[in-house]
């Protein structure tokens, strides 16, 4: 697998004068097409920071990022931001974001209307989209006539829809019960690897942590430790693993 991502030094800072506050700090990474990456850390160590910048909706102060050989730079800037938005990432929420006045089909539709296509291919992609995470026969309620699992689902469907070659999802299943959790990610590595995808995953879930190829664990804004996973090991072994890791990071003031 080659790097799809290169993250090469960046460091972000908000605020001004003695006001400033360096969320992110000569961070260095690489990822590879296809990897499933888990970002964990304590509150306030520069996770989502890393997420918005990677999905072009926050300029880095300083360092370099580059996407499929494109150095970010040149993306930074409109009208190309909003169209790498549009082609290169998919974005999960925690409180999913859907529109409460569109029926799921709409909901999925979105992303490809706004990037111009007829309204009848959207529909039939959409469609699809909604076939492949099982809620076809639910394309025409409203968000507040599905359930928290079914409207991430939708959620999800949205995200993948245009094809998308990067998913960034920042708690996806931070608003979940743990069964709707572990269906949720069964389906996101499951899409993931059908529709060979990239995806960077924000949780400070151990159990969620589980589905990654590999945890990045984040500290005051750098990455202080790496950990692969054994996918072909004990899942209750890897999440004791990863909580015995975070609580050896952060003395067991994570959560
Ligand atoms: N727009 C902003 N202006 C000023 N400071 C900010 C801004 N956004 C984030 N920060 C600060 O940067 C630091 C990192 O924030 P970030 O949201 O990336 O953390 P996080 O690890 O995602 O936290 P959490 O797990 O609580 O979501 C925090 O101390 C936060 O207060």
């Amino acid at each position: 697998m080659s790097a799809l991502i290169q993250v090469r030094g960046i460091s972000k800072q908000y605020g001004e004068g003695e006001n400033v506050f360096s969320a992110l700090k000569d961070l260095n990474c690489s990822i590879r097409k296809g990897e499933f990456v888990i970002v964990m850390g304590r509150s306030g160590s520069g996770k989502s920071t890393f997420l918005h910048i990677l999905g072009g909706l926050e300029p880095v102060s300083s360092g370099e990022i580059w996407i499929e050989g494109k150095e970010m730079k040149k993306i930074d800037e409109e009208p190309h931001v909003t169209e790498y938005r549009r082609k290169t990432i998919g974005f999960i929420f925690q409180f999913f974001n859907l529109i409460s006045s569109l029926t799921a089909l709409e909901n999925v539709a979105v992303p490809l209307i706004i990037a111009g296509e007829k309204e009848k291919r959207a529909t039939q992609r959409s469609e699809d989209m909604l076939r492949c995470v099982g809620l076809y026969d639910k394309r025409d309620k409203l968000p507040s006539e599905l359930s928290g699992g079914q409207q991430q689902r939708v959620a999800i469907a949205r995200a993948l829809v245009h094809g998308a070659p990067i998913v960034l999802a920042d708690e996806p299943t931070g608003n979940l019960d743990s069964k709707t959790s572990t269906e949720v990610m069964e389906l996101l590595d499951d899409l993931r690897v059908r529709l060979s995808q990239t995806i960077v995953l924000v949780t400070h879930d151990p159990v969620v942590a589980t589905y990654g190829d590999r945890v990045l664990f984040f500290q005051d804004g750098q990455i202080v430790y790496e950990m692969q996973n054994d996918q072909n090991g004990d899942r209750r072994k890897r999440a004791f693993k990863i909580m015995d890791k975070l609580h050896d990071l952060t003395e067991g003031t994570l959560l």
